[in-house]
């Protein structure tokens, strides 16, 4: 018999559940092989069993012993005292941890960690709940070949996985990790404009979720750039010509792409208010 690998999410809110939505998926909608803990909200964890058959823990020790692999999806400024509530608990010989908090570096995640643990950064994306995340992942100093292995496996079945340089993560996070949201920014324009042109909303969310997954999926199938498939769209004089002038003429790519700095940027903050404490290095 094959040894199923264990996994436990400490943390309990969007991204574990997306993650946890995925993996089930790949598993008959069940994930009796991963451990969850959050917090505070017992209710939560209620709801995750009932949904996907996860294991409700009621400690760390009881959450991480023995576990393959420990899933950090808890806030960045939440990783240091939970890094520090399993330092006594963690097996480095044995076990991997995985973070996907935005921003904070390998580097601090191993200085908080019992020595020599194995460590990987992933950002993930919340289309992991429907296996489309757009994944990346960094591996630590003492995680090995077969830990990386492991975790692209282990992100592959809830979308694509690409490994980076640790140098990337923040511009994958302003991308990929937030990159979602901006989709549903401009759903949300396009649906109340559809309104206030006299579509019913159940209409109008119809139409904009066909609209948005056949323009992904045409992305996704040709070759041609986004601006060669806009353009495709824009007869001379025509409808589309007059909306994408007046995006134009107001900046709207340079506002989208200032905004996305802004992530990149913040991702980065966040990483440098956390950066390595030589002081609070586990030996
Ligand atoms: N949301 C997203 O799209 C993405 C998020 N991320 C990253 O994932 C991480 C989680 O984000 P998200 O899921 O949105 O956050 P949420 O706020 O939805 O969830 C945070 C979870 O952490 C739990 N938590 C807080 N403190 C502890 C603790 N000491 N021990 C155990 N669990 C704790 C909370 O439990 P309780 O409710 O009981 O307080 C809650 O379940 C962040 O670091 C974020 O950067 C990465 C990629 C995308
Ligand atoms: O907004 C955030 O901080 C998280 C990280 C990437 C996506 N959401």
């Amino acid at each position: 018999m094959t040894h199923q690998t264990t996994v436990a999410i400490l943390g309990a809110g969007s991204m574990a559940e997306a993650l946890i939505g995925g993996i089930a998926k790949t598993n008959g909608g069940k994930a009796p092989h991963i451990t969850v803990l959050n917090a505070n909200n017992r209710k939560r964890l209620n709801q995750l069993h009932a949904a996907y058959g996860v294991h409700a823990a009621q400690s760390y020790e009881e959450a991480v012993k023995g576990k393959d692999v420990i899933v950090l999806a808890i806030k960045p400024h939440n990783v240091q005292e939970v890094a520090d509530s399993l330092v006594s608990l963690l097996d480095p010989q044995k076990q991997l941890v995985i973070s996907v908090a935005a921003g904070i570096k390998l580097e601090t995640l191993e200085s908080w960690l019992p020595a020599d643990t194995a460590v990987i950064r992933a950002m993930p994306n919340t289309s992991a709940r429907v296996l489309a995340s757009a994944t990346t992942l960094s591996i630590g100093t003492y995680a090995t070949e077969w830990q990386l292995a492991f975790a692209k496996t282990l992100f592959s079945s809830i979308g694509t996985v690409t490994v980076v340089d640790e140098q990337q993560m923040d511009a994958a996070t302003g991308i990929a990790g937030s990159g979602p949201a901006y989709i549903y920014y401009v759903a949300e324009a396009m649906l109340n404009a559809a309104i206030a042109e006299g579509l019913s909303p159940a209409e109008a969310r119809a139409l904009i979720n066909q609209t948005i997954g056949g323009a992904a999926k045409q992305l996704s199938n040709s070759s041609k750039s986004p601006k060669d498939l806009y353009k495709e769209i824009m007869s001379p004089n025509g409808t589309t010509e007059a909306a994408i002038a007046h995006l134009d003429h107001s900046s709207a790519q340079e506002l989208f792409q200032q905004a996305i700095h802004q992530a990149v940027k913040r991702s980065a903050a966040i990483g440098a208010s956390f950066e390595r404490d030589p002081i609070h290095k586990h030996q």
